[in-house]
């Protein structure tokens, strides 16, 4: 491990999540490895082109992108063979110096969550990475274990609130009995939990950059994960509207318009080193 890294292995989330994108850019590259990337690419649909397809990202950019979010889904529908690969790529991203974050939306009861807390935040985990996404919809409280758990690890959480996709508002505008929405809820949690933080805490939210200006309030001390970019129809030019003097703490996340320059190494490095370059514009790194 390079010495830069040692000294900031012991940071929480936040501080090493804002280290890495003053280094390297904001940019967020999602690792989605689609039936139709995987063809694309000119590989089987097997645990094996799963590996190539996943091992060329890491290898093309694992030293040049401070943030990756795998999705889990992509890996799991292979099995333990998928999820092996998931574990292997992890590992060597977060030697190369980036911060993963693993997109599963995990959330359930509290013992149960517990246990997801100590299967992705515990270092120990084979499977650690630095952030988990997780659903709040058994309730926020229900998140404790895995607060808990990122608190004592140095990780961080990623909780939804107002996700990318057209359906959800249906719960997430709904009204709790205290009259705020649901997502207000989840957002005013996290603003709690960030209470201390200097610059930016380890508890973030995900806030879809497809959504409209909201007059939720995004100022949660903590990041805010925004997926919706590039293949879901938003911009880099509307970060600065959506998300409004919250804009710095965004981490912009990409999947499929990245993914798609592959699997040539310098085109997947050329379509993040733009996709970089816009996001540094707006948010101001
Ligand atoms: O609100 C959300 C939460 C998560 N996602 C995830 O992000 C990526 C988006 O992929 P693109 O190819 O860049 O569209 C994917 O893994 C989703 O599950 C989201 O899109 N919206």
């Amino acid at each position: 491990m390079r010495e830069r890294d040692l000294a900031m292995s012991n940071q929480p989330f936040g501080t090493r999540l804002r280290a890495v994108m003053n280094e390297r850019g904001p940019l967020c590259v999602g690792i989605d490895p689609h039936a139709h990337l995987l063809d694309a690419w000119d590989l089987p649909d097997t645990p094996e082109g799963l590996a190539s397809f996943t091992y060329g990202v890491v290898d093309a950019l694992g030293d040049r992108v401070g943030v990756f979010k795998p999705q889990s889904a992509f890996f799991e529908r292979f099995g333990s063979a998928g999820i092996a690969v998931l574990e292997q790529a992890t590992a060597r991203l977060r030697e190369a110096g980036a911060v993963v974050i693993i997109d599963a939306k995990r959330g359930d009861i509290g013992t149960t969550m517990a246990g997801y807390a100590a299967a992705y935040l515990s270092e120990k985990a084979p499977l650690a990475c630095d952030a988990l996404t997780v659903s709040p919809y058994l309730g926020f409280g229900s998140l404790q274990p895995a607060v808990d758990e990122a608190r004592a690890s140095g990780a961080g959480l990623f909780v939804l609130a107002l996700t990318s996709n057209p359906e959800g508002p249906q719960f997430q505008a709904a009204r709790t009995a205290d009259g705020s929405t649901v997502a207000g809820a989840v957002l005013d949690g996290l603003r709690a939990l960030n209470a201390d933080a200097e610059d930016l805490g380890s508890f973030g939210a995900v806030v879809g950059a497809t959504i409209a200006k909201t007059t939720e309030n995004l100022d949660i001390r903590g990041p805010l994960l925004a997926p919706g970019l590039g293949a879901q129809g938003a911009t880099a030019e509307s970060l600065a509207d959506v998300f409004g003097p919250a804009v710095r703490n965004v981490v912009p996340s990409s999947s499929r318009e990245i993914l798609g320059a592959g699997p040539d190494a310098v085109s997947l490095q050329d379509a993040a080193a733009r996709a970089n370059d816009a996001y540094r514009t707006v948010l101001g790194y």
